[in-house]
């Protein structure tokens, strides 16, 4: 991973940015589109699980990596047979490599996931999951049935808040840690580390009481956030240094409304798969962990209700 002069680290933004939508490029049909994830990734865990919570399974068919992202990216079963990995079944690729270099041979930017793939184009609609999961709440809702069509994770009256919201989860949260675990310097760390545990108080504080961040019912801010909470205690405390408390130990309201949607919520915990979260990180960032040696602990993954 790179960073700046100054030791920050500064995150590349996705470049396929395309929407599904009636009269464009990429019309919702079915036997269309495709999902490549990790379960690793917190970024494709948004996508899983909004797939998931709208009935997109049969519709959306997902393909899960390896969680050993090594020198060529992120790789499939045909090369790294991973337990719960599989192999690229459009293409054979091995790895996601292939599948950028397959829509654009001329990409020069990160292989990363999630990747929404259009079969009927060979190309990619989609690599920002903030993108995909908006496209997910609507999109198909023509396909599936008439309960899950009416499922919004982004109501309109709800926006402003939403977007409040997420305009600081995500530098300070989501990418907090990430900026405090790939920090090179001593004061880029220290700054992000802080701005991380700062956002964390005022997260306490919202979830005071209540089982959602907006308006009491799960909203795409939720899912935004609980990705990030459920890799906290298990990777980012380690890590990613970002260990002035623990979820469990350091905030009862956030590790409630963790528990919550993962013991209550199906697609939540489905979506979720430990062994791959702890092997990527330790395995795959040896700058920081360069024995490779994935920490037995803490115990559990996350706490029962
Ligand atoms: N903006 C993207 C970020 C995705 C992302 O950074 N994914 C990471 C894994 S967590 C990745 O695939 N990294 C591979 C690389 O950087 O080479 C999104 O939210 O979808």
């Amino acid at each position: 991973m790179k960073t700046e002069a100054d030791g920050s680290f500064k995150r590349a933004d996705a470049s396929f940015r395309n929407f599904i939508e009636k009269g464009g490029r990429f019309e919702p049909e079915k036997d269309r589109y495709h999902l490549y994830v990790s379960y690793a990734c917190p970024w494709a865990t948004r996508t899983l699980i909004v797939r998931k919570l709208k009935g997109l399974e049969d519709l959306i068919p997902v393909t899960v990596v390896s969680p050993r992202m090594g020198s060529q990216g992120w790789p499939f079963a045909s090369v790294d047979n991973f337990e719960a990995s599989d192999e690229d079944p459009l293409y054979k690729s091995e790895h996601v490599k292939d599948l950028y270099l397959k829509a654009d041979p001329d990409y020069g930017g990160r292989f990363t996931v999630p990747v929404l793939w259009d079969k009927k184009n060979h190309t990619i609609v989609n690599n920002e999951s903030s993108e995909i999961i908006r496209i997910f709440n609507h999109a198909f809702d023509e396909f599936i049935p008439k309960d899950k069509a009416e499922i919004d994770f982004y109501p309109t009256e709800l926006r402003n808040e939403i977007d409040e919201l997420n305009s600081w989860i995500y530098p300070n949260v989501n990418n907090g840690v990430y900026r405090s675990g790939f920090a090179s310097t001593q004061e880029s760390y220290s700054k992000a580390v802080k701005e991380v545990f700062e956002a964390l108080d005022k997260l306490e504080t919202i979830l005071d009481g209540k089982d959602y961040l907006v308006g009491n019912r799960l909203t795409e801010a939720d899912i935004r956030l609980w990705v990030t909470i459920i890799r906290f205690d298990p990777v980012y405390v380690g890590h990613f240094k970002c260990n002035i408390r623990t979820i469990r130990g350091g905030y009862p309201n956030i590790n409630t409304w963790l528990k919550k949607l993962y013991w209550n919520n199906e697609a939540f915990k489905v979506s979720t798969n430990f062994n791959h979260i702890k092997t990527h990180y330790y395995w795959s960032h040896s700058a920081i962990n360069p024995t490779r040696i994935v920490p037995v602990g803490p115990f559990p993954d996350i706490e029962p209700l």
